[in-house]
Formats: structure tokens, sequence, C-alpha cells
């Protein structure tokens, strides 16, 4: 058997002369060739052609009887053909290009391999055909392809050495000479140049492919892809061919989006990427860090196994909002695979990718955040409650301040008085509830003052309070408190006493008035440090020390069911009995000398001392207004006298001395109702202003109409 090598460019196959007819395999190879091929005898007929031929000619095969080459090239004449059919035979293949022509007319350029054959004892001229036309198309297309791709390719034979390249190879390399792409000397122009040179060996010494992208040494470097593959005869390694492609500008894009996702996957934030059915299709490192899941977990998440919360119709839903927003921002509580939760800021992205729609979402941890804010709430709640309460306090002192009380001087030679003080410096320094008991105008409230200045709640202050000069309805609401609308007229919120005086002391002073229904409320202070604000539900909590005044017998009140019996005790835990002036007579002179120094300086009189018949009038008069009505008659004394000594006046009490043999068999509460009967009586029935009975008596104005109402004494009555 003689095989025939044809070659076509740079292609080339064989046909095996000695088979024809064919047999099947051979018949289906030369049928399916991609070139048309023709048999001719020597007058020109066509004996064979393949499915190419009919395809590209027009024809059908029953049509072939009737083709010859005049069919295919009408120019060509009977003699043409027979010196051609000479010339095939005398050359056995001759290559020439002609114009052949289709059965529609239309002509095409054609190369044509002609092969003079015989076979049982007939003789063929086989053709081969390859339209040019079709060929230098591809050429050209192939070109434009590598210019558009930037691929240039090379072939190395290892045989004989010779290097074959491409023009965009050598663009690509950006040299001019080809020999610059032997594997010795391309190594150098990459970085990477010794890893790349093991390749080009393992493709040359065992045909192991590569495509690697290498970094070029210039500057600034570019990025060439690389591949290699080998051409093997047999087991021989014969050829190594490959490509090269300038993918700079594509590996930039793809270092600025691994960047990107670097930053992604390192952010504090978390990052997922949810499609429209839910499933987790992309999320960052953060996820899987703070969340606590495993990635392989996370692989086949979708959000329903992130959030058990979320329904389908809830997604579906969130998804048009966000395709329609563009963006959502929402606050939501995230859980983590421990149970845990936190509370996060979540920012929705839509994004359209290859026709899907996606939500990017971003998630921050703002649990600090919120936090702070609640922090900054809370402190700001108490700077506006402290301010309040400050305002309060300081209207407070400002009304106390203009009230002129004094705080310090408490006066006594006597030995009786100086016992009682005692009694105040020890009970100062604790924390004991104090009930000081004694008649009006004896110095109470000084006392009181004097154990508050002494204790250690000093720097905060002293809140006082006068049962009897307070309607009872509005009692609770002094004390403790209300809310806004609490009660009719209650339209704006009250701090109570009790708020005020807040690890400072309160002075509740004529604690006898206290209303009944009051007094456990009171007692809960006491005993539990605690009370509710009127109107309010919140119970307030406060550390106040509490010191009580009376002067009316709060023994006899609890007999009588007047007065709590256990808020008596828990009041009366250290009693002071403040005595009356008239039993410390020796005080008289001092206390005298104290106030008229002090009243002349005030009214601007030059009294220095005191005569001692005024002093002695004053030792007969029983006081029955005691220290105040001394005070208060020295005040009025010193506007009316002039001089530098008081000497005894008009003003001087009328019934001085006159008392003292009744007193012995009433009881004090009835001599008190007799003299301020008789005081009214003088003052015509008017209990307020300077000639007033509350100023004779040495009382203020609400005592002395809280006093009257105790002891059931009308001014209309008295007057008439
Ligand atoms: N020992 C004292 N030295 C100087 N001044 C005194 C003394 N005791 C009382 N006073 C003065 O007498 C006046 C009446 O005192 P205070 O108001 O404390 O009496 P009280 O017992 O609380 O009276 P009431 O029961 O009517 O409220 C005040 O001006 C007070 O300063």
């Amino acid at each position: 058997m003689r095989n025939i090598n044809v070659f076509l460019g740079s292609q080339s196959f064989t046909i095996m002369n000695d088979s024809i007819p064919f047999d099947t395999v051979n018949q289906w190879l030369v049928e399916e060739l991609p070139y048309e091929v023709i048999w001719f005898n020597e007058n020109g007929k066509i004996v064979y052609a393949n499915n190419l031929f009919f395809k590209k000619l027009g024809y059908r095969k029953s049509e072939l009887d009737q083709l010859s080459i005049f069919d295919l090239n009408s120019t060509v004449t009977e003699e043409e053909w027979q010196e051609h059919w000479n010339s095939v035979q005398e050359n056995r293949i001759v290559n020439f290009k002609d114009t052949h022509r289709r059965k529609d007319g239309k002509l095409y350029e054609v190369e044509v391999f002609a092969q003079f054959f015989s076979n049982n004892g007939k003789s063929y001229i086989s053709a081969i055909i390859n339209e040019i036309t079709e060929s230098s198309f591809y050429r050209n297309l192939l070109n434009h392809a590598e210019r558009l791709t930037r691929v240039g390719g090379w072939k190395l034979n290892l045989q004989d050495g010779s290097l074959i390249v491409t023009e965009e190879a050598l663009k690509i390399i950006k040299v001019d000479d080809k020999e610059e792409l032997l594997p010795g000397n391309i190594i150098h122009r990459f970085k990477n140049g010794s890893e790349y040179q093991g390749l080009l060996k393992g493709l040359m010494r065992s045909a192991q492919a590569y495509d690697v992208v290498l970094e070029t040494n210039e500057k600034p470097s570019r990025y060439i892809r690389s591949a290699g593959q080998a051409i093997l005869k047999g087991k021989k390694i014969f050829k190594i061919i490959g490509a090269y492609q300038d993918v700079t500008e594509l590996q930039e894009r793809q270092n600025a989006l691994r960047l990107y996702k670097d930053i992604l996957d390192n952010a504090e934030d978390l990052v997922y990427v949810y499609n429209r059915q839910g499933k987790l299709i992309h999320y960052s490192n953060s996820v899987a860090k703070v969340l606590g899941f495993t990635r392989k977990e996370l692989d086949n998440f979708s959000i329903y196994d992130l959030d058990s919360s979320i329904t389908p119709e809830w997604w579906s839903e969130h998804m048009d909002d966000i395709a329609k927003n563009k963006v959502l921002r929402f606050e939501w509580v995230v859980g983590r695979k421990d149970g845990t939760k936190f509370q996060a800021d979540i920012t929705a992205n839509h994004i359209s990718f290859e026709g899907e729609d996606l939500n990017c979402a971003v998630i921050r941890d703002i649990t600090g955040r919120k936090q702070r804010e609640s922090d900054l709430f809370n402190a700001f709640e108490e700077i506006r409650s402290l301010k309040k309460q400050l305002e309060q306090e300081n209207e407070y002192l400002q009304t106390e301040i203009k009230r002129n009380i004094n705080f310090d001087n408490i006066i006594c030679t006597s030995e009786s008085y100086a016992k009682v003080l005692k009694e105040v410096e020890k009970v100062a320094k604790t924390d004991t509830t104090v009930l000081i008991t004694g008649e009006s105008g004896t110095g109470k409230e000084l006392l009181a003052n004097g154990i508050h200045q002494n204790s250690q709640r000093n720097q905060r202050p002293l809140i006082k309070v006068n049962m009897a000069t307070l309607p009872n309805e509005l009692i609770e609401s002094e004390l403790f408190g209300h809310k806004k609308g609490a009660f009719t007229g209650a339209t704006a919120e009250k701090i109570g006493k009790f708020s005020l005086a807040d690890e400072g002391t309160i002075f509740l002073d004529e604690i006898g008035e206290m209303p009944l229904e009051l007094q456990s409320k009171l007692l809960r202070v006491l005993q539990e440090g605690e009370f509710d604000p009127l109107g309010s539900n919140k119970t307030k909590k406060v550390d106040v020390r509490v010191i009580a005044a009376t002067n009316r017998n709060l023994d006899e009140m609890v007999e009588k069911g007047q007065f709590r019996e256990d808020l008596y005790y828990r009041l009366n835990v250290f009693p002071i009995h403040n005595i009356p002036l008239r039993e410390r007579k020796e005080d008289i002179p001092l206390l005298a000398q104290f106030f008229l120094e002090k009243y002349s300086t005030k009214a601007g009189k030059a009294f220095r001392k005191i005569s001692k018949k005024t002093i002695d009038k004053f030792m007969e008069y029983p006081f029955p207004g005691n220290i105040r009505e001394l005070e208060n008659l020295i005040e009025r004394a010193v506007i009316l006298e002039e001089g530098t000594t008081l000497f005894p006046g008009s003003w001087l009490p009328a019934n001085n001395g006159n008392g003292n043999a009744d007193t012995t068999l009433k009881t004090f509460e009835q001599v008190q109702k007799d003299h301020i009967v008789r005081v009214l009586k003088h003052t015509k029935g008017r209990v307020s202003g300077p000639n007033g009975a509350a100023s004779i008596l040495g009382m203020k104005d609400k005592t002395l109409f809280a006093k009257m109402k105790r002891l059931g004494i009308e001014r209309q009555t008295v007057y008439k």
C-alpha cells in the first residue's frame, strides 16, 4: 500500500491510494473532508465528488453524471483540459489557482491540488480544492482577533530550533527580534522568571502544559498571560506552541476587585448578599466571626436560617421595597448562633446583577451606641430632675432667707435649758428621728435648726413644713409632691418637700395637726424611706432625717384616737422637751438684751441697755407666747421708744403679773384660750398686721388662726 501525502497550506493529510474504491472508513473520511474533492476521468467528466462539493456548488448528487470540468470552469477548452491532464500525469501533483463557477453562476477563487492516479487500469485526476477567499478571510479574522484580544502566538520546533512568532506576540513582549522570545531570553523579562523557567522546562521535557499570569520587570509593570502546550509525534515532543496575552487591565481590575473583597471581608460591619429566594449568596468574613457560624453552615444558609422570625411573604415584600427605594435603612435585632442577640443598624442596598435582584445588606452592631444613647438619656433626665430640684430648693431657700430666721443664735444661761441644748448636741450627730415638744414660741424650730446644722447632713438643706399653716387637702401634695393632672388644679408636676429634703433633714412643725389619713403615709417614709407622689404609681426612695415638733399633747391625742399610736412611737424615738420661758426666767435678761441690739440695729435706733425696771416687768410676766412674744415685744418697744436705754412703756402687756394666779387653777390650754380671746378683744378681732393679735401674742398669723380653730375661738363671736 502506498500513501499519498497531500499538503494544503500548513495543513497536511494523507489518502490511501490503493484503497479505491474506498473502504467504508476511507470513503467517510473523504466525504467529510473540509475541502472539495473531485475525481475527473480523461474526458474531463466528474466521476466522484464529496459532500462539500455538492454543498458549495449547489448541485444535487443525482446530477453528477452530467457534470464535467467545463461546468466548473466555463473558460476551459477541450485542448486545454488535455494539456492539463498530460501535465498532471507527468508531474503526479500539480498545484495552481483558478476560478470556479457554482450552479447559480457565481464565481469564486480556488486553490487546487491535482493528483494523478490509476486504478483497475483506468486513470483519474483527483483534485482537492480550497476556497481562497475563505481562508484569507479567516486569516484576516484571526489577525483582527489577535489584536483585539492582545494575543500573540509562537511555535518552537525542538528538532531544528526554528521559531515562528506572530507580530502581536512581538508587540506584547515589546521586542523587534523574535529570538527574544526563545525560552532562555524571555524568562528574564518577568519578575517570577525562575518559576517561568521551570514551567517552560516542564513543557519541553515532559509535555506539561501551563497557563499562568506573569508580571513583567518593567516600570510600571504589566501582566502577561502565558499558555504553552507540546505537540507530540508519537511519544516524542516535537514542537511546543504557546501564546502571550496582555492582561494588564484585566489583572488590575481583578487586583482592585480583590482589594474590594479584602476590604469587605475585613470590615467590622457584616456584609451579606441575598437573592430574592432569601439564599445567602455572599458574606464577609465578619459574618462568620461575629455570628459564630462555620463557613460550611453559612454556605448553605438562607435568611430563614439566620432569622426565624422572617417569613417568605415578609421577605418578598422587603425585596420589593428595596428594589423600589434602592436603599433602605432600619434597625433590627440580629441573633448569634449561641442565641445571644444584638441591636443592629441595617442598610439594605438593591443590586441588579446578571438580571437578578440582589439585596446587599450592611449590618452594624449599635449596642454600644444604644447604650450610650440610653445613658445620655438617663443622665439628661437626672440632670433635668436635679435642675428642677435645685430650682425648687433655691426657691425655698430664697423664701427662707426672706424670713430672716436666726439659725445660730441660741441664747441660754439657765441650767434647765442648757440640759436641753446638751441633748440637742448629742442627738445631732446621729440620724435618729427627733420629736421636739413645747409650747408655741419656745424655740422648737430653732432647736431643729441646731440639730441639722450640727449633723452630717448640714451640706444639704433643712426643709421646713408647718402642718398648721397648710390646708388639709394640700398637705399630702406639699409633702410628697404630685404629678401633673393628679387633681384639679395640678397644672404642673410638683416635687414634694420629702424629695427636696433628700439626703438632708425635714422639719415637720405642728405634727399634731397632720390629718389622720396621711399619718400612715408618713409612717411609711419613716420606716421604709419611700412614698408614692400623688397621681404617680412610681415609688420614690429618699434618705431623709425627720425632726417633728408639736405644742400639743400627742399622748392624749393617741388615747383619743386623733393620732396614730405607731406613728407616735416612731416619732418619739428621741423626745426633746422645750421648756417654756416662764420656767427659765433667768434667760429673760440675756434674751431681752439680745433682741434689743438686734432690733435697734435694724431700726437704726441707739438702744444699748434695758432698764432694771423693764427687766423686772419682764420677769413678772408669764410670757404665754414664750420667746417669740418677748422678741415681738422688744421689736415693738424699739419702734415706739427713743434713747439709749429701754424704759417701761405703754408697749408692756397690760395684764402684766395678773394672770399668774388664775393659770394655776386652769389647764394651760384654757389659759391660752382666755389669753387669745382677751387679746382679740383688745385688737377688736384683728389678727394680722402690726397691731393684730398675732403680733401681740408673738405668733405667726397662720399659727394663731390654726390655734383659734383648734381651741374653738371664733373671731366674730369674740368681737361681738
Ligand atoms: N434660745 C433662744 N435664743 C434666741 N432666740 C430664740 C431662742 N429661742 C427662740 N428664739 C426665737 O424665738 C422665736 C420663736 O422661736 P421658734 O419659731 O423656734 O419657736 P417654736 O417653738 O418653733 O414656735 P411655734 O411652735 O409657734 O412654731 C424665733 O424668732 C427664735 O429665733
